[in-house]
Formats: structure tokens, C-alpha cells, sequence
């Protein structure tokens, strides 16, 4: 049956979505809908769906609105293959962004957001220029697998970092090396990860530290998406697996570089452990209609 959904494209460093609003939570595309309108020949072209959904329309609602009762709206992010990811640090400044557009949310400069999201409730700031997200909490996954690629004459160690959604991080030698790989294809895990990861490659600038903050440049392989422009929690796992190798007097201000554009991770000490916050631009682009046949 043809239906018409009315969309917002944007995106974040280069990492696109398309944006819905669903407050009700009546209306969930179905897997092959999702893929669709991911499609770049067929459909609008997007690495991610991301629905708004008040979070009291939501079956777990409560759950959220327990964590943090002013988390009014939900970001449902699906991946472009449909596939759902628990968290999207480029997709939470571009969904932030478009609610305060729709007139959704009211976000004055230098305000704050409660965002329910599947890695829980984040903040998310608006600044000049951009948003900062605080995505909490992180931890080491504890999954080292062997990385390799095309490019890669051997297999690379990796370090697994989880910031809400999974991460494995592989140091490269030099900026050839990470302009050579093909990310065509998800690079090879050994051993494999049961649910997959998102697999960043990076390289420290030199020198790696300029006027107190860390440089590196990033590429991603995002599960369920393939490579893209930018990925937001890739770019703070990927600063802090650099900040784990570099040792004690690391700091923990970093600016990292990625093919879509530049975003800075900070790392700063709360009552529940160190968090890591991002920050940068968030777009809207366009908006339409999409008419499903
Ligand atoms: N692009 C996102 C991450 C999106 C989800 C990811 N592909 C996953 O499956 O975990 C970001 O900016 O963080």
C-alpha cells in the first residue's frame, strides 16, 4: 500500500540520515522500508534512519523517563541496513537539531537536551557552531581481535572500546597506510565479534600533541552501514584507544580528523567515572516526502 512519510535530511561531519517524527510511536518503517530510503540509487541515500519518538509513547518508556524524566523525545536510530544500533554520536547532534527546527524542543544557545537513546540518556548542549554530547560513561569491551583489510600488508592488534555501542580501534603506520585500505568490505576480525563492531583506523598526527590537544586522523568501517564520512562514536573511541596507548600525561582534550570533516572528543572525571563528550556541526539539509509504493 503507498504511504508518504514526510522526512528531514542531515547530517553531521558527513554522516547522513534521514529524520522522522513519529510522537506517537504509531508509525515504525519496516526493515525493507529502512532500506529503502537508505538506498542511494533508490531510495534518498542515508548511513542511518533516525525516528523521534516521545519516549512516553515507548513500550520501555518508563525505563527511560526513570533515568531522566525530562528526556521527552527518543532517538530510534536504525543503521542504513536496517539494523538497530544502541547509539549514533553524529545522529544525536543532527536529531537534537531537528527538533529544535521543527520547533519540537526549545534549546537556547548554550543549553541542554535530555535525549533518551538504547545506551541510555544523553546530554546534549547546544554551542556555538555546533552541539556537545556527552555520551558518558566508557569502557574497555575487552575484545582485542587481529584487524585486516586490503591495503594492510599483515593483520593489525586492536583495542575494543565500548562508548554505547561496540568499537574496535587499529593504530595504522602512517598516513599511506590509512589512505591505502579499502573499506569497501567490513574489514576481517580474528576472532570475530558475535554482534560486529564498528572498526576505526587511525593515525596520530606529528606531533601528536599541539597546545595541549591530541591530533589524529580516523577512517571508519561502521557496522550495518559500510564506510563512511564520519563517525561520532567511532572519532571518541578512536581518541580513546590513542589516549590508552600514549600512556599516563596523555591529554585529554583531542581534535580528530576523519574524510567528512573535524570533531573534538574531551574526557573529564564525574561522580560516576570518567565521561567522554563530542563536539560538532550539525546539519539539516532538506526535506521532502518520500512516497513508498
Ligand atoms: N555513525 C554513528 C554510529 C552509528 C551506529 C553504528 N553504525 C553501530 O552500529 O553501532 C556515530 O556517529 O556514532
Amino acid at each position: 500500500m503507498a504511504r508518504n512519510l514526510e522526512f528531514a535530511k542531515g547530517h553531521g561531519t558527513g554522516n547522513d540520515f534521514i529524520l522522522y517524527s513519529d510522537p506517537d510511536g504509531s508509525d515504525p518503517l519496516t526493515l525493507e522500508q529502512v532500506q529503502l530510503i537508505a538506498d542511494r540509487h533508490r531510495g534518498i541515500g542515508a548511513d542511518g534512519v533516525i525516528r523521534a519518538v516521545r519516549t512516553e509513547s515507548l513500550p520501555n518508556g518508563a525505563a527511560v523517563l526513570d533515568e531522566d524524566p525530562d528526556a521527552e523525545w527518543f532517538m530510534d536510530y536504525l543503521n542504513s541496513d536496517g539494523s538497530v544500533a544502541e547509539m549514533c554520536g553524529n545522529g544525536i547532534r543532527v536529531f537534537v537539531h531537528y527538533l529544535v527546527e521543527r520547533g519540537l524542543a526549545d534549546l537556547p544557545d548554550g543549553g541542554t537536551l535530555a535525549v533518551g537513546t538504547r545506551a541510555g540518556v544523553k546530554d546534549v548542549q547546544r554551542s556555538t557552531g555546533g552541539y556537545r554530547v556527552d555520551l558518558g560513561s566508557w569502557r574497555l569491551s575487552g575484545d582485542e581481535p587481529l584487524v585486516s583489510a586490503p591495503g594492510l600488508d599483515v593483520a593489525r592488534p586492536s583495542l575494543g572500546i565500548d562508548v554505547g555501542n561496540p568499537h574496535v580501534v587499529a593504530a595504522l603506520a602512517g598516513e599511506d597506510e590509512l589512505d591505502r585500505i579499502a573499506l569497501s568490505a567490513p574489514p576481517a576480525l580474528d576472532p570475530p565479534i558475535a554482534d560486529g563492531a564498528n572498526v576505526e583506523f587511525v593515525v596520530p598526527e606529528d606531533p601528536l600533541v599541539r597546545d595541549g590537544v591530541a591530533r589524529i586522523r580516523m577512517r571508519v568501517h561502521e557496522r550495518g552501514s559500510g564506510e563512511t564520512l564520519s563517525c561520532g562514536t567511532g572519532v571518541a573511541a578512536a581518541a580513546l584507544a590513542t589516549r590508552h596507548w600514549a600512556g599516563p600525561g596523555a591529554p585529554h582534550q583531542w581534535r580528530v580528523e576523519v574524510p567528512g570533516g573535524v570533531l573534538g572528543v574531551r574526557m573529564f572525571p564525574t561522580q560516576d567515572g570518567e565521561h567522554v563528550a563530542l563536539s560538532g556541526p550539525a546539519v539539516i539539509v532538506a526535506r521532502g516526502e518520500f512516497v513508498f509504493e
